[in-house]
């Protein structure tokens, strides 16, 4: 379908905008049932990494799914479209020279492996936000647990959809017992050394 389309070369490349942001750029992923800490993560790792000057964005649910894919349900058909789309708004991203945080429960392997081949794994981490469906659905920050259980919602991620646990994510946040600053903290050691530009 897309044989006749030919990508015009540009000439300031993904190294020069790097270059002048002063940092290097990649896709941080957050993937975790609802209710784990993907959000709360994101969030404040990107206020931190803000505050040093670090040009960020981060895309979740508001502004993925109430806008580019409000054409998308959570069927499995529709969570694998969902993140390809997700994983071609990051690369744009990442090119413009940003650090990209993405924090979607992304429950499909074979999906996560798409995102990585379409980044280019140099440029991809991903961040498996463990914590048990037992302990997400104490906290039911957003209700949908106890309408699961009710019936009210189909293929609720953990109840009534699977979740594919990460095999060798980058990092593995445990919440259960830990606060959100010590989760914070394992995320930004971890990023850190990456933000370096590799001529540095
Ligand atoms: N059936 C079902 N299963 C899982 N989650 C559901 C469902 N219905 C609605 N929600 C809410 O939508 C958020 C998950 O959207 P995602 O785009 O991250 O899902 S997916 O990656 O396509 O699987 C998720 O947001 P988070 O709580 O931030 O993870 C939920 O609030
Ligand atoms: N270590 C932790 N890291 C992240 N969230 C935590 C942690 N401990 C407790 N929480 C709580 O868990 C909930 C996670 O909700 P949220 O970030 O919206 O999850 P998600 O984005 O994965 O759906 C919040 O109420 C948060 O305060």
């Amino acid at each position: 379908m897309q044989d006749n389309v030919i990508p015009h070369s540009y000439q300031v490349s993904v190294a020069n905008r790097r270059a002048l942001n002063n940092h290097n750029s990649f896709l941080i992923w957050f993937t975790g049932l609802s209710g784990s800490g993907k959000s709360t993560i994101a969030n404040a790792v990107e206020l931190k990494l803000h505050k040093e000057g670090i040009k960020t964005f981060t895309l979740d649910g508001d502004n993925i799914r109430k806008g580019i894919n409000n054409d998308l349900n959570f069927s499995p058909e529709h969570r694998t479209e969902n993140i390809r789309r997700i994983a071609e708004v990051s690369n744009l991203m990442v090119d413009a020279g940003l650090v990209v945080l993405a924090a979607f429960v992304s429950p499909y392997r074979k999906d996560r492996e798409r995102i990585k081949n379409i980044v280019g794994d140099a440029n991809f981490v991903e961040i498996y936000v463990n914590t048990s469906v037992e302990e997400c659905e104490r906290r039911d920050v957003k209700g949908l647990y106890k309408k699961a259980r009710a019936g009210e919602i189909k293929n609720m991620t953990g109840i009534s959809a699977p979740y594919e646990a990460p095999e060798t994510p980058d990092l593995e946040i445990k919440t259960e017992n830990e606060s959100i600053e010590s989760s914070v903290k394992k995320v930004i050691d971890y990023i850190t050394p990456k933000l370096k530009l590799n001529n540095e």
